[in-house]
This record gives structure tokens, C-alpha cells and sequence, in this order.
């Protein structure tokens, strides 16, 4: 295998380049961050993998798998501007957010021809892709053993006719994925456990994961392990598949479900009331479409709950000790109404 890569194969574009100064140009050399170590970083240059140290007075927790660098060949220097993040953090402890992948192109958001198809999980995802500043595509697996696979693709499309849908068996998944697996792209994979996730991966990188990583032929003729996270792809590009990726939820993506939900985000804007809930509120624009049958009431419910979520997922550690206070208070107070209404 060979362990060179002409800049733009590794997804090096304009935007990045934009971002050096003439020096920088002249004296530094980008590279792709492949895996994240506590005091070192792997990453992939156009002359091969390579072990660095991190940036002077940068934490290596705030860089991402995909993240683009400058580098002096021994140390990380500097950063550039990332096209997108995908991050987490945990409900309501406020931690800091975590760096799941960076610049990646095209999330596959992969769910199977049968009952693990989930409209609400499905939107979560798309949510979650937009906030992040990902493109989603929607992939079903298991095509080959669902009696209609047109009709499983056909209720993916209603959930949002802008998303491409593809359905396919993912262990021999040919060139359906071609769009996007190409070279100087960047693809990651997200859906529940038991989809084909693995399998899809394994076709794509033409080989099993524990050694679709690169490898180096170091001076002492060893094979070192490198691009860990960063799987090369048989077609071109590249497979980010970071532990989190497994674990994402949805957090800081107002955005995203503003996007993903855009016909009830609009409709909301006629409401009379800035602050409608639309349940029964007067002139509410999100109602009246509900009644003018345009709107599935349905939606509307997982529109909501997802927002929801969402704000869960994003409180501050204040935020969730308020929530958890005026819940106590709320209890208390109902146990007090209750002990009057016994006469205690
Ligand atoms: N026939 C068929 N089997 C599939 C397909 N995709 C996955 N499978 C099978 O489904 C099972 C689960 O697939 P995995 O790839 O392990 O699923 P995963 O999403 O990686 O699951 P986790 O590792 O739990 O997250 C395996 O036995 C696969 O062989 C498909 O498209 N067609
Ligand atoms: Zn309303």
C-alpha cells in the first residue's frame, strides 16, 4: 500500500490553503490529523504518515480526527478552520463539548429495510448533521433481503425530499456510494447497533477495520499503525470512524433542527404569539395547517420533542441545576396541595 498522498486526495481545498500566510506556505507542511493521543498526535502529510507533538500552549483535546495542520515535520503548529464539526457533550453536566470528527463531507445516516427504520431517529440525524455542517445521505441497508426495498426508499424520501436516499446491501455495496466516496472526500458513518454499519465500512475500505489503517515501513523495516480513525476508501477518500462517532446525540443543534423541520420553523414565524406552543393558542399558523390537513400532526410531535432534547442536551451545568430546582419546587409544592387536600 502506498503511504503517499498528493495533498488533494487527503481533501485539501481552496478554503484550507486560503488560511497560510506566504511564510507559512513557504516553511510549513499541512497535514491531516488521522488519531489523537493524550501528548501526541498521528497525521498524514503528502510524504506519509507521521508522529507529532502537539501545538505549544493547545490542549489536545480541542483537535478533532480530520482536522487540518500545519506542521514542521516533528511538531503540530497550528490549526486551520475547520469546514465542520461533528462534537458532543453530555446532557446537562455543561462539559465542554467533545470532538468527535472534523471536515467531514457527507454523513451516511444508515438505517436497514426493516423495523430498526425510525422516521424520528432518522430526523435526529439529520438534525445533527446540519448542525454540524455536514451533508447527510440516507443509506438502507439490507436491501437485499427486504421483500420491497422501493418502499422502504420511498418512506425515506418523505422525510425530506433534499436528501439523497440509496438503498443497498452494504457488504457489496459496488459504486451506489460513489458521490461521495471519491477521492478527497471525507465520509462518516452514524445509525443504531446491528445496521451494517461494520460491513458497509469493511466493503468500502476493502478490508476488515483492524487493518484497513495505514501503515508505515519505518527505518527499522517495522510496520507502525498509523491513520487509526482515518480509513482509506477503495474508491478514493476517506472513512472517519472515531469511538464517539458511535455515540453521538444531538446538542447545540437549534440550527440543524430549524433546517431539518424548515415547513414548521416558517409556519411558526405566523403565529400570533412569538411564544406559541401551538397546542390550542389562538392564531396559531402551525395548528391551522394540522387542520387544513397540510401539516402531519405527528411531525409536529416529533418537531417538538426533538427541540426538546436538544435544549436537555445543551444546558449548562446552571442551567441544569435551575431545571432541577424549580422541578424540586414544583414537586414540593404539589405534595404541599396534596397534604391540604387530605386536610394533614
Ligand atoms: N444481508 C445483509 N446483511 C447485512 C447487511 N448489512 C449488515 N448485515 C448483517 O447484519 C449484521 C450486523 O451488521 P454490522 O455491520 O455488525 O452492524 P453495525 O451497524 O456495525 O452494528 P454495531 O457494531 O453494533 O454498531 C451482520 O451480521 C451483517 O452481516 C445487508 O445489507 N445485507
Ligand atoms: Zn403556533
Amino acid at each position: 500500500m502506498t503511504d503517499t498522498f498528493p495533498l488533494a486526495e487527503l481533501g485539501w481545498a481552496s478554503d484550507f490553503l486560503r488560511q497560510l500566510t506566504l511564510d507559512e506556505l513557504a516553511t510549513l507542511t499541512p497535514c491531516r490529523i488521522s488519531a489523537v493521543h493524550r501528548s501526541r498526535i498521528e497525521a498524514l502529510c503528502p510524504t506519509g504518515p507521521l508522529s507529532l507533538l502537539p501545538p505549544a500552549g493547545l490542549s489536545t483535546a480541542e483537535i478533532a480526527v480530520g482536522d487540518w495542520g500545519l506542521c514542521d515535520g516533528t511538531r503540530l503548529l497550528r490549526l486551520l478552520a475547520r469546514r465542520s464539526t461533528l462534537a458532543r457533550r453530555a446532557a446537562g453536566t455543561g462539559a465542554d463539548r467533545q470532538l468527535i470528527a472534523a471536515n467531514v463531507d457527507t454523513l451516511f445516516i444508515v438505517t436497514s429495510c426493516n423495523a430498526d427504520f425510525n422516521p424520528a431517529r432518522i430526523e435526529r440525524y439529520l438534525a445533527l448533521a446540519r448542525a454540524a455542517g455536514v451533508a447527510p445521505v440516507l443509506v438502507l441497508t439490507k436491501a437485499d433481503i427486504a421483500p420491497d426495498p422501493a418502499a422502504w426508499q420511498d418512506r425515506a424520501a418523505m422525510i425530506d425530499r433534499r436528501v439523497p436516499v440509496v438503498a443497498l446491501d452494504a457488504r457489496a455495496p459496488g459504486d451506489r456510494l460513489a458521490d461521495w466516496c471519491r477521492p478527497g472526500q471525507t465520509v462518516a458513518l452514524l445509525g443504531s447497533s446491528g445496521v451494517g454499519k461494520t460491513t458497509l465500512a469493511n466493503a468500502l475500505t476493502g478490508a476488515d477495520q483492524a487493518t484497513a489503517a495505514i501503515r508505515e515501513d519505518d527505518a527499522k523495516g517495522r510496520h507502525t499503525t498509523t491513520g487509526r480513525h482515518l480509513h482509506r476508501l477503495v474508491q478514493g477518500g476517506w472513512l472517519i470512524d472515531t469511538p464517539g462517532m458511535r455515540e453521538l446525540r444531538l446538542s447545540d443543534a437549534g440550527a440543524g433542527i430549524a433546517a431539518t423541520f424548515d415547513d414548521l420553523d416558517t409556519l411558526a414565524g405566523a403565529c400570533r404569539f412569538a411564544d406559541c406552543r401551538h397546542q390550542t393558542e389562538p392564531g396559531c399558523a402551525v395548528q391551522a395547517a394540522i387542520a387544513a390537513g397540510t401539516v402531519d400532526p405527528a411531525r409536529l410531535g416529533r418537531w417538538q420533542k426533538l427541540r426538546r432534547e436538544d435544549r436537555i442536551n445543551s444546558e449548562t451545568l446552571a442551567e441544569a441545576h435551575a431545571r432541577d430546582r424549580a422541578f424540586g419546587k414544583m414537586t414540593r409544592a404539589a405534595l404541599r396541595d396534596k397534604s391540604r387536600l387530605r386536610g394533614d
